[in-house]
């Protein structure tokens, strides 16, 4: 055991910063208990660790110098975290106009947000513009076009979202580097070079100043739940080439270079996870030794961090309704949530573990596998879990690193409420987002 998982009970690579195992067998996580939690709000219970969330903003901060470090919003976006993340000093990424709506609604400085989206509605470019985020991540030709022509464009600054052609060797739905996906301009056709020209073209044009946004820099995301850091370097270095090759080409010395985000975290003990002052050694040495090569000033980097601000500090209480043996050994342990709020298992085969809490258990542990309660087989929360012997109906169970891709993610299938997210901190507990009434499922159903 480490150091650490002595001193609280629990896995400090895997459960949130303030998480402790109590003598009885409940957790409590930013001093308020589980079992206490779920008398007051029920469950299926989001929980936050605030402290956690904080923590990590902190890391990446201090990792990266006075990079810019932007909060990607669609791993978890309610008003309390945005504000969280604007008091931290953090920038925030949004990808649509309803997280602009939320960033709007607790008056996120608008120069710190960044609009990104291969596909943006009229919808979410008026909104961004009317707004006047910082930046817009330019993702076509057609976008380019569009913002050129807006009444607001020119007053807006401009990024170029280039696919470096760089493997992260991640999951094949969350790899957004390479030639053939959807995401931005691959660098390897020259359409990236090309999206420079069509911008850069715009400012001179008929001798009469910019028309549209001005080029503050250019972008890449390589992918999601990326641990090789190599990656991160290799992606490093292509982009800073493209800066040179515009140098060269245009004369322009662009200003800003977006790396993305994309780190990955650890769900399982053992499970390798990117450390933030690592990444931070090594990107921004990749970077100064690549404009060394080029001769380029080091350009403002910007990062942009999801889930390796929020997973961690979220953990899932679920209710054991029921407990089945299964025909393969072990028992099938059902609970009061599943695939409508945490549908990552599903889509990716994503892994997690899960703990008895609220008391604690007696009879060893057995193979265990938690499954959801909605009307499909392969709505499966937890496979090879290991769970007390004696868990039974009306049991708590908790599931960590639920911070990221969960709420955010959540459906209602089977027109399950979604369940409620709470803040913990310093013993207290405080609603971010209440749960889902049967009112508010039939709030849009007007027929
Ligand atoms: C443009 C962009 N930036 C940042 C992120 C955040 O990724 P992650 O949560 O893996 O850090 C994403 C999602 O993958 C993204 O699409
Ligand atoms: N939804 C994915 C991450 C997508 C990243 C967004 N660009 C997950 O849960 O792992």
């Amino acid at each position: 055991m480490l150091a650490s998982e002595i001193r609280t009970g629990l896995d400090a690579a895997i459960w949130p910063a303030t998480a402790r195992a109590e003598p009885d067998g409940d957790v409590s996580i930013g001093g308020v208990r589980i079992a206490a939690l779920a008398a007051r709000y029920g469950t299926p219970l989001q929980i936050l660790d605030e402290e956690d969330v904080r923590g990590r903003c902190r890391a990446f901060r201090d990792a990266f110098g006075d990079a810019e470090i932007a909060y990607a919003g669609k791993a978890f976006l309610c008003r309390g975290m945005a504000s969280l993340i604007a008091e931290e000093g953090l920038s925030l990424d949004v990808c649509s106009d309803g997280e602009l709506a939320v960033a709007r609604a607790v008056r996120f400085p608008p120069g710190r947000v960044l609009m990104h989206g291969n596909a943006k509605t009229p919808d979410d470019l008026r909104a961004a513009l009317g707004y006047g985020v910082g930046r817009v991540v330019a993702d076509s030709f057609s976008e380019i076009a569009r913002l050129a022509a807006a009444p607001d464009g020119a007053r807006t600054r401009m990024l170029i979202r280039v696919a470096p052609g760089v493997d992260g060797g991640t999951h094949a739905a969350l790899t957004t580097g390479t030639d053939g996906q959807k995401f931005g301009f691959p660098l390897s056709t020259g359409a990236a070079a090309e999206a420079v020209r069509r911008v850069l073209g715009q400012h001179d044009a008929g001798g009469r100043g910019r028309r549209g946004p001005e080029l503050a820099g250019l972008h890449c995301h390589l992918g999601s739940q990326i641990t090789a850091l190599d990656a991160f370097e290799e992606a490093a270095r292509r982009m800073v080439a493209l800066l040179a090759a515009v140098r060269d080409e245009h004369g322009v010395v662009l200003p800003e270079l977006d790396l993305g985000g994309g780190f990955g975290v650890a769900y399982r003990p053992g499970e390798a996870e990117v450390d933030p002052r690592e990444l931070g050694e090594r990107v921004r040495r990749a970077v100064r030794e690549a404009c060394a090569l080029h001769r380029l000033p080091v350009p403002r980097l910007v990062l942009e961090p999801g889930r390796a601000i929020a997973a961690h500090a979220g953990v899932t209480a679920y209710r054991v309704v029921s407990v089945k043996r299964a025909a393969a050994g072990g028992v099938l342990v059902a609970v009061d949530g599943g695939m409508s709020d945490n549908p990552r298992p599903g889509l990716y085969g994503a892994a997690y573990t899960v703990r008895l809490a609220g008391r604690r258990g007696t009879g060893g542990d057995r193979a265990a596998t938690v499954v959801g309660r909605h009307c499909e087989a392969g709505d499966v929360l937890v496979r090879d879990a290991r769970l007390p012997a004696d868990v039974r109906p009306g049991d708590l169970l908790a599931v960590p690193c639920t911070g990221a891709y969960h709420h955010s993610m959540a459906s209602n299938y089977n027109l399950v409420r979604r369940p409620p997210v709470v803040a913990v901190r310093d013993g207290r507990a405080r609603t971010l987002v209440r749960r889902e009434t049967a009112e508010d499922l039939l709030a849009r159903d007007v027929g």
